[in-house]
């Protein structure tokens, strides 16, 4: 595995490698020993599969606040997407600035995104299937929602916006009350 950075520290793209034959394609996911130089001791107790149906829609932005803070590895496993990672870290010289990484099925990239970010992307295709490790499990108390068109965050979604969940649609903007995360 190979990765590297992102104007956001700690967001980490990661390109796995892929043994291809006759027969198709074998990458690894995650590799505990690949990664330790990255992130020494990952460890996921959680993984979660979506399936988005429509090119357009968008999932996001969420994030867990401590203790229930976590770090994810993406990977999209059919169609491509936009996924973005919005920095929420206290005092960090990126706060609430934005990155998108694109991701497909046919890429062997993967992105790491650290606690203190809030996660969404966009389906740029239709029929994206997003595989999520989780280094915490998801907790209800400590999930949080920004919206995916704050203009405050000014995230340049590349298609127009198809399905939103209600949460997603409903959650709050920013405001000058939001501290960020203790990262
Ligand atoms: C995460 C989770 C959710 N749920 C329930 C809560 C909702 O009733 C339903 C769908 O959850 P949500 O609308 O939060 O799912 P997404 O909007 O696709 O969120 C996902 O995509 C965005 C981009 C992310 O960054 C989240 O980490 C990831 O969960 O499953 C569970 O029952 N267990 C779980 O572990």
């Amino acid at each position: 595995m190979k990765w590297h950075g992102t104007p956001l520290s700690g967001l980490t793209v990661i390109e796995t490698d892929t043994v291809a034959d006759a027969r198709g394609r074998f990458v690894r996911v995650f590799c505990d020993a690949e990664l330790a130089a990255l992130r020494p001791g990952l460890h996921f107790p959680q993984i979660n599969l979506s399936t988005t149906f429509a090119r357009g829609s968008v999932r996001g932005l969420h994030f867990q606040r401590p203790p229930a803070a976590e770090a994810k590895l993406i990977r999209c496993l059919s169609g491509r997407v936009l996924d973005v990672a919005v920095d929420l870290r206290r005092g960090s010289p990126t706060y609430l600035r934005w990155h998108g990484v694109e991701l497909s099925a046919e890429q062997p990239r993967q992105v790491f995104i650290p606690e203190g970010f809030a996660h969404g992307f966009q389906a740029l295709t239709d029929d994206v299937q997003l595989l999520y490790l989780h280094t915490a499990a998801w907790n209800r108390d400590y999930e949080n929602r920004l919206r995916y068109d704050d203009p405050r965050l000014a995230i340049d979604w590349p298609l127009p916006v198809t399905q939103v969940s209600e949460l997603d649609r409903h959650a709050p903007l920013l405001d000058d009350q939001f501290e960020g995360v203790e990262a």
